[in-house]
Parts: C-alpha cells; sequence; structure tokens
C-alpha cells in the first residue's frame, strides 16, 4: 500500500483510481508519492522513502528536482497536455493588444436610444485596430507551446522569428538568436522554462534592444524576465506593453502591464488531461515502474511477464553494472528480462526475475550497499482477475 499526498485539487474520479496500484490518498508528511500541480512542494517530503513526484503539467519549478534525484525519487510530467491552451490564450492576448474590441463593446453598453446604431458608429474613429498579418513575432523557446504558437502565427500570416538552443528545422519559422528576435519582432512571446538558465534572460539590456513599441508577453514563468529591468523600460515609453501570467506586486497599477492570475493551461480540456495522464503516470510508476515523462528519470517500459521486477536507479559516477551483475550471479538469479536507459548520468534499470521472494531481497540487501544507488525496488507482477465469460443466451 502506498499513501499518496496530494498538494492541489485533483478530482475525486482520478483519486479514486489510484487504488488500482495501491494507492490511497492521505495526509502524511512522509508518502510514497505525491500528485501535485503547480504549488511549491516542500522539501520536507523529499524523504528517502518518497518514490515519485507526479506534476499534472510541465514547470517543475516548484520541485526540487536536484534533492528528488539525490533521493532517487522520479519526478513525473505530463508535456505537451496544455499547449493547445497556452497557444489559444497567447493568440487571444495577441488579438486584444492589436484589437480594442472590449473597449467598444463597454462603450455600446453606455449608449441608449433607438438610433443606438448610429451613435454607435460615429464613435468608431476610438477604436480602430492594428493587424496581425504581416507583422514580426518572436517566439522565445520552442517546445511543445513555443513550436505552436509559431505555427499559428505563421498561419494567420505573420513573419515568425524563434529562438531556440538547437537548429528546429521548422520550415514556417527562421530562426535566429536571442538579440536578434528581440531586435526584429513586433510581439515576443515567451514559452520558456524557468531554469537557472533563463532566470532574468529578458534582463534590462535585452530588454531595450525591443524595438519600439513592441509587446512583450510571458507565459513561461515571471522570474524570467527581470522586474526593475522592465519597470525602468516601460517608463521610458520604448515598450507598448508587458503582458504576463506572473502577477508581481511590483508591477500593480502601472498601466502598461496586464497581469493575468497563471491560466494560460487553465482550460478543461487541458486540466482533465492533465489530471489524469499525472495519475496514471504515477500508478504505472509504482505497479510497473514505468517511466515516460520525466525531468530526471530516463524513460523505460517492458512487458512484466515474469513475477518479479527489480528497478535500479544510481547516478552513474563509474560502470557498477558489472558490480550489480555479479550480485545476482552471487545469489543465482536468472535474469529473464532486462533493460537499461539513462538520462545524462543518472541510469535506471528495469530486471525481471522469475526466482524465490527471499533469495531476491537478499540480493537487493547486497546491491543496495553499493555506492551510487539511489533507489531499488521489488516489484510483483500484478494479478490481474480473470473476466468472467459471459454465455450468450439465444433465443
Ligand atoms: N502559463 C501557463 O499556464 C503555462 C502552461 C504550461 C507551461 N508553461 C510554461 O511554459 C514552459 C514551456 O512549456 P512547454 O510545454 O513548451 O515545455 P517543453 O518542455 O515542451 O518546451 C520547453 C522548451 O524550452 C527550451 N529551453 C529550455 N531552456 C532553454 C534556454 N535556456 N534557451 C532556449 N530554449 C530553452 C527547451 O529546449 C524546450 O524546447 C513550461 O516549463 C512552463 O514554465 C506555462
Ligand atoms: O498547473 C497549473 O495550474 C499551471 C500549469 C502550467 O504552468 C505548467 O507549467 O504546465
Amino acid at each position: 500500500m502506498y499513501d499518496i499526498k496530494v498538494i492541489d485539487s485533483f478530482t475525486n474520479k482520478q483519486l479514486s483510481r489510484l487504488k488500482l496500484a495501491k494507492a490511497y490518498v492521505k495526509d502524511t508528511d512522509e508518502p510514497y508519492g505525491i500528485m501535485v500541480r503547480s504549488s511549491t512542494v516542500p522539501d520536507s517530503l523529499i524523504t528517502d522513502k518518497l518514490l515519485v513526484i507526479s506534476r499534472s503539467g510541465v514547470g517543475v519549478n516548484t520541485i526540487n528536482v536536484e534533492a528528488s534525484t539525490e533521493q532517487g525519487v522520479a519526478v513525473l510530467n505530463t508535456p505537451g497536455v496544455n499547449a493547445n491552451a497556452v497557444k489559444e490564450a497567447v493568440i487571444s492576448t495577441l488579438f486584444s493588444v492589436v484589437r480594442p474590441l472590449t473597449k467598444a463593446a463597454e462603450m455600446v453598453q453606455t449608449l441608449s436610444g433607438e438610433d443606438i446604431l448610429l451613435q454607435a458608429e460615429a464613435r468608431r474613429e476610438e477604436f480602430i485596430g492594428r493587424e496581425l498579418q504581416g507583422k514580426v513575432i518572436g517566439v522565445v523557446g520552442l517546445g511543445a507551446i513555443g513550436v505552436q504558437i509559431a505555427r499559428s502565427a505563421y498561419d494567420l500570416g505573420m513573419e515568425v522569428l524563434g529562438y531556440a538552443r538547437r537548429d528546429q528545422g521548422l520550415d514556417f519559422l527562421e530562426q535566429v538568436d536571442l538579440d536578434e528576435l528581440l531586435r526584429q519582432s513586433h510581439f515576443v512571446v515567451i514559452a520558456l522554462p524557468l531554469t537557472e538558465e533563463t532566470r532574468g534572460l529578458l534582463s534590462e539590456e535585452r530588454l531595450r534592444q525591443m524595438k519600439q513599441g513592441a509587446y512583450l508577453f510571458n507565459f513561461g514563468r515571471g522570474p524570467i524576465v527581470d522586474t526593475t529591468g522592465m519597470l525602468a523600460v516601460l517608463k521610458e515609453d520604448s515598450l507598448a506593453g508587458y503582458y504576463t501570467d506572473f502577477p508581481e506586486e511590483a508591477y500593480l497599477g502601472n498601466d502598461k502591464v496586464i497581469m493575468l492570475p497563471h491560466i494560460g493551461g487553465n482550460t478543461q480540456e487541458a486540466l482533465e488531461g492533465g489530471e489524469r495522464l499525472a495519475r496514471k503516470a504515477l500508478s504505472d510508476f509504482l505497479i510497473y515502474g514505468t517511466v515516460r515523462d520525466s525531468v530526471n528519470f530516463p524513460s523505460a517500459r517492458q512487458l512484466f511477464h515474469l513475477p518479479y521486477r527489480v528497478t535500479l536507479f544510481y547516478k552513474e559516477t563509474m560502470d557498477i553494472l558489472p558490480d550489480i551483475m555479479q550480485i545476482f550471479n552471487q545469489f543465482d538469479l536468472r535474469i529473464g528480462e532486462m533493460m537499461t536507459n539513462r538520462k545524462g548520468e543518472c541510469v535506471y534499470v528495469l530486471i525481471d526475475l522469475d526466482n524465490d521472494q527471499s533469495q531476491i531481497e537478499r540480493a537487493i540487501e547486497k546491491i543496495e550497499t553499493i555506492n551510487d544507488i539511489k533507489k531499488v525496488r521489488l516489484l510483483k507482477r500484478p494479478q490481474y482477475k480473470k473476466r468472467r465469460k459471459v454465455k450468450k443466451i439465444i433465443k
């Protein structure tokens, strides 16, 4: 039985399905698993008992991934699940800054009388907009979200520039360096994760390179844009505005800043999809040791035919697999199937066996003494009840 701590709200429908993995929601300080959305996972929960953190969503800046890796805890997420939602939010904010439709509709509500159409038309000049077609958009970060935004902007007839660390080979945009992108774009959209590398990437110096009258949209994370720098640049009237999904007190009352309450991915479709994938990823990890999307574990999947599976996670400072194999031999364990995969210096191994459980447990005790080993688990092949055949009654 696994105790699962649930941070943030998840639907009962998904939480009740955890029981398929013998996992049950419990408010404990020492869980085996954590389900979370964008709230911070306290470091105190990352104990050696913890096996997995499953994030419904993409950004993992609220999870101490380094500490998790040290404890052999898999940090799973659901990349791509909210990319369409964020893309649609970005496209609608782009339209909202060039077309004052909401303001125009509000004005109409102030009118009265039979000739309301004439009165309204007389004020049309107050609401002249601009078009996106033909303008330059720069997309910073070409992952699931960035690529979708770039593609839609291209379909709207915009000229699309993109910034990524590697050539993405996309034919609907021109990849340029960040400084060039900032100089050329009328609209710049940030679709990056928050990392040590991206924190403050949009520094005052970089913001000053932006085109006169350009807009910046931040749907990545707040600290990617330097707040002091942004306030200074906005004061000088070089930027037309800053649209951010991450409210900051320093921007309150600034009429050039529009802040949303972190709702880029906040659609019913994205939330339901994220919850389902995060719950399933957690269940599959607990039952089978399977890893699909993780920021610190390599992906791993193997059919579970034999009665037992040993999963091993280690940070490789030297090749320890021969030592592990030697222990398996010493305890006369016959490996049926095995797979190994790596992510950077982290290695994850699945080994399926058909031996006596106590024999495997003794081998595990010895494997746990090897330096670099972060986590070893012994899984039993799940026994699914056979479905009863339903006899067809033919009248
Ligand atoms: N506003 C919201 O509600 C919302 C919703 C989803 C995601 N996000 C944010 O958007 C981020 C991106 O989401 P995604 O689904 O596109 O993730 P993703 O992992 O598919 O893409 C991230 C991209 O950023 C690139 N990248 C990372 N560091 C970089 C750097 N220093 N320079 C250039 N490129 C770099 C990666 O290579 C990757 O291509 C998330 O991490 C999250 O912070 C926000
Ligand atoms: O979980 C959320 O509510 C927002 C998710 C979003 O910021 C993400 O990184 O996927």
